[in-house]
């Protein structure tokens, strides 16, 4: 009998091309996701070698990061840099024979919120994108994880990739969450509790039953941020949800193709026995809404907490580059978490873009007015999520209440187009990243909850929201 495997030693070994003496691996590719950022000098070196696409059924190109996101956004980019990124993919994708949703496509949006909803995305299967957050697709039972620009050549060269294996860690989840406490609250609390190195050199795989419990899009949530908290990708296995996720989904299989299919991602699942080289446990049932209070994803607090006192800390380090943070983000440690104020909203992002996340945000400031003091966006991951929340009229609400409704992109998850933070601005964020000038120069961002967000643009400052009525 051969080992018991987890699943990432599955999806590893179902791809395994060659594997030498040290280590090193040639992978399968399935699918290949490009956006107009890092993918330039990928198209340009094949160009250079007389190569073709490889496989461009496989690939699908999407602009996302430098698109506007104004109403007016057809009459084209003014910033030079971000105009002939655009530009250049168009080119890129027509020449080269791969599928590419413009910014007047209803398709486009952020690339990891329009794999999942094309279909494109499917569990067992080896994805990668020329961007971290590829992470978000293994909330599907998928092994993806982001590569850097020369290994976008190479896959859209070969449709294969080097790689090294990495270590197997599991973090469970065990018991159920309590009210208004969501999957951005448990992904922010693994990386409070592990650290931004805490998974290095590992794949994480998620389980447990607050795992289980959430929808598919809890899942990508949690997946999406598993970068932040240094695994190479993040893993869910795939279950009836999953299944009844992608039934329907344009480039899903579908008939006979799909039960075969079923057949197969049913034996995604770790086996009974299998080794994890590391084990992390939280229990859902203690955990609270979480804000960010620093400049790293791991500075993480209970709404109900206090600004933490950098001088508790040993490690000296450790301590001056929390003093930093503190310094960078205008606060001072013992001041509560509820009366910091506001300046800005941002809800969107690949973290929280999608559908259920707007109708959470809906749910929270339907009949209420954003504070006078506070500037609020919410900004669809992609234009079926913008479709779908004006078909249940959740535009309506959020423009009652004084938000500004944009059109589909990454916006203000980072100052890659015309949404940024001004300097000293202070932003609660529905993203994934809070780092010095991430959404604007001398920018501050708070990472939180959707709901969270919400209750924070309507009080000014931000609220418990098992508190809110
Ligand atoms: C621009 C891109 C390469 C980058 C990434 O890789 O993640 C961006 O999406 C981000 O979130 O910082
Ligand atoms: S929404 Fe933010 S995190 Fe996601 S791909 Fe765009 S820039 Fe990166």
């Amino acid at each position: 009998m051969s080992a018991p495997r987890t699943l990432y030693d599955k999806i590893w070994d179902d791809h395994l091309v060659d594997e030498q003496p040290d280590g090193t691996c040639l992978l399968y590719i399935d699918r290949h996701l490009v956006h107009e950022v890092t993918s330039p000098q990928a198209f340009e070196g094949l160009r250079m070698t007389g190569r073709k696409v490889r496989a461009p059924e496989k690939t699908l190109a999407v602009v996302d990061h430098n698109v506007p996101t104004s109403p007016d956004r057809h009459l084209g980019i003014k910033n030079e840099e971000s105009r002939i990124q655009v530009e250049a993919l168009a080119t890129n994708a027509a020449e080269f024979g791969v599928e590419y949703y413009s910014a007047s496509d209803k398709r486009q949006g952020i690339v990891h919120i329009v794999g999942p909803e094309q279909g494109f995305t499917l569990p067992g299967m080896t994805i990668v994108c020329g961007d971290s957050h590829t992470s978000t697709h293994g909330a599907f039972g998928a092994l993806a994880h982001g590569i850097g620009t020369s290994e976008v050549e190479h896959v859209l060269a070969t449709q294969t990739l080097i790689q090294k294996k990495a270590k197997n860690m599991l973090v469970r989840v065990d018991g159920v969450l309590p009210p208004h406490v969501t999957a951005k609250d448990i992904i922010l609390a693994i990386i409070g509790e592990i650290g931004t190195a805490g998974g290095t050199g590992h794949v994480i795989e998620f389980a447990g039953e607050a795992i289980r419990a959430l929808s598919m899009e809890g899942r990508m949530t949690v997946c999406n941020m598993t970068i932040e908290g240094g695994a190479r990708a993040g893993l869910i296995a795939p279950d009836e949800k999953t299944f009844e996720y992608i039934k329907g989904k344009p480039r899903a299989p579908k008939g006979e193709a799909l039960e075969q299919a079923i057949a197969y991602w049913k034996t995604l699942q770790t086996d009974e026995g299998a080794h994890y080289d590391r084990v992390v446990v939280l229990d859902a049932a203690s955990l609270p809404p979480i804000v960010s209070w620093g400049s790293s994803p791991e500075d993480v607090i209970s709404v109900q907490g206090i600004v933490p006192n950098p001088d508790d800390i040993q490690d000296e380090t450790k301590r001056t580059s929390k003093w930093r943070a503190l310094d960078y983000m205008g606060l001072k440690p013992g001041t509560k978490m509820t009366d910091i104020t506001l300046d800005r909203v941002f809800i969107g992002s690949c973290t929280n873009g999608r559908i259920e996340d707007l109708r959470e945000v809906a749910k929270v400031v339907e009949g209420k007015t954003v504070a006078s003091t506070v500037d609020a966006m919410i900004v669809p991951g992609s234009g079926l999520v913008k479709e779908q929340a004006e078909a249940e009229g959740l535009d309506k609400i959020f423009k009652a209440a004084g938000f500004d409704w944009r059109e589909p992109g990454c916006s203000m998850c980072l100052a890659m187009n015309d949404d940024r933070l001004k300097p000293g601005e202070r932003c609660a964020s529905t993203s994934n990243r809070n780092f010095e000038g991430r959404q604007g120069f001398k920018g501050r961002t708070h990472l939180v909850s959707p709901a969270m967000a919400a209750a924070a643009a309507i009080a000014g400052h931000f609220v418990d929201i098992r508190e809110w009525n």
